[in-house]
C-alpha cells in the first residue's frame, strides 16, 4: 500500500483515524492541516482570523498537490473539496476513503473537541454547521472510492475496515 487518502467533515475521525493508519501501514501520516501550521509557523485559527479562508485554501491546495506525490495516509481537512481544483485531482486519485457520520455525531465531537480549534465550527449554531454538512455531503460522495460508516464504532475499528476494504479492492 503506497497511499490513501481521508476525507470528510470535521470531527468525522480523518486525522486520529489517519495516525492510527499510518502506524498500522508503516507509511507515514500526511496531515494537511498540520503541514500548513509547520510551514506558516501559524495556528489554523490564526490563519483563518489573520489571513482569511482565501489564503489558507491555497496552502491547503499546496499541501494536498505536494503529498499526492507521497507515500503515505493524507489526513485532508473537512473543506478540501471547496477547491474544484482538489475535486478534480482526488476524483482521478485512487483509495480515497469517505468517513461518514451523522450530523449529530459529527456536532457532538466537534464541540467537545478540546485539542483542535475548528474557526468554520467553534463559533457557529449547530444549524449553520448542518447546512455546511448538507453542502458538502455530495462531494465527499462523488469524490469517494470506499465510503466508511462511522456511527458507533471505535477508531480501532474503521482502521480495520478500512484496511479489510483495501485489502478487498487489490483481490
Ligand atoms: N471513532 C471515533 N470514536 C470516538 N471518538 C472519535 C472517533 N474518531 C474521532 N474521534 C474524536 O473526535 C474528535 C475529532 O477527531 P479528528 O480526528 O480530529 O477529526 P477530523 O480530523 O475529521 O476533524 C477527536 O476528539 C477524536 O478523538
Ligand atoms: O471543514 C473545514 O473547512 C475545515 C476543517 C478543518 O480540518 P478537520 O476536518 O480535520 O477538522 C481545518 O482544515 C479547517 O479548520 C477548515
Ligand atoms: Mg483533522
Amino acid at each position: 500500500m503506497k497511499q490513501l487518502t481521508l476525507i470528510g467533515f470535521m470531527g468525522s475521525g480523518k486525522s486520529t483515524t489517519g495516525q492510527m493508519l499510518s502506524k498500522e501501514l508503516g507509511i507515514p501520516l500526511l496531515e494537511l492541516d498540520q503541514m500548513i501550521e509547520e510551514e506558516t509557523k501559524m495556528s489554523i485559527p490564526d490563519i483563518f482570523d489573520l489571513k482569511g479562508e482565501a489564503y489558507f485554501r491555497e496552502l491547503e491546495h499546496i499541501v494536498l498537490i505536494k503529498s499526492l506525490n507521497s507515500r503515505g495516509v493524507i489526513a485532508t481537512g473537512g473543506g478540501i473539496l471547496t477547491n474544484s481544483k482538489n475535486v478534480e485531482q482526488l476524483k482521478s486519485t485512487r483509495n480515497v476513503i469517505y468517513l461518514k457520520g451523522k450530523d449529530s455525531t459529527l456536532i457532538e465531537r466537534i464541540k467537545n473537541d478540546s485539542v483542535n480549534k475548528r474557526p468554520l465550527a467553534d463559533t457557529s449554531t449547530e444549524l449553520e454547521i448542518t447546512k455546511r454538512l448538507e453542502n458538502r455531503v455530495n462531494q465527499y460522495e462523488e469524490v469517494a472510492d470506499i465510503i466508511i460508516e462511522i456511527e458507533n464504532k471505535s477508531i480501532s475499528e474503521i482502521t480495520l475496515e478500512i484496511m479489510n476494504q483495501l485489502e478487498e479492492m487489490k483481490e
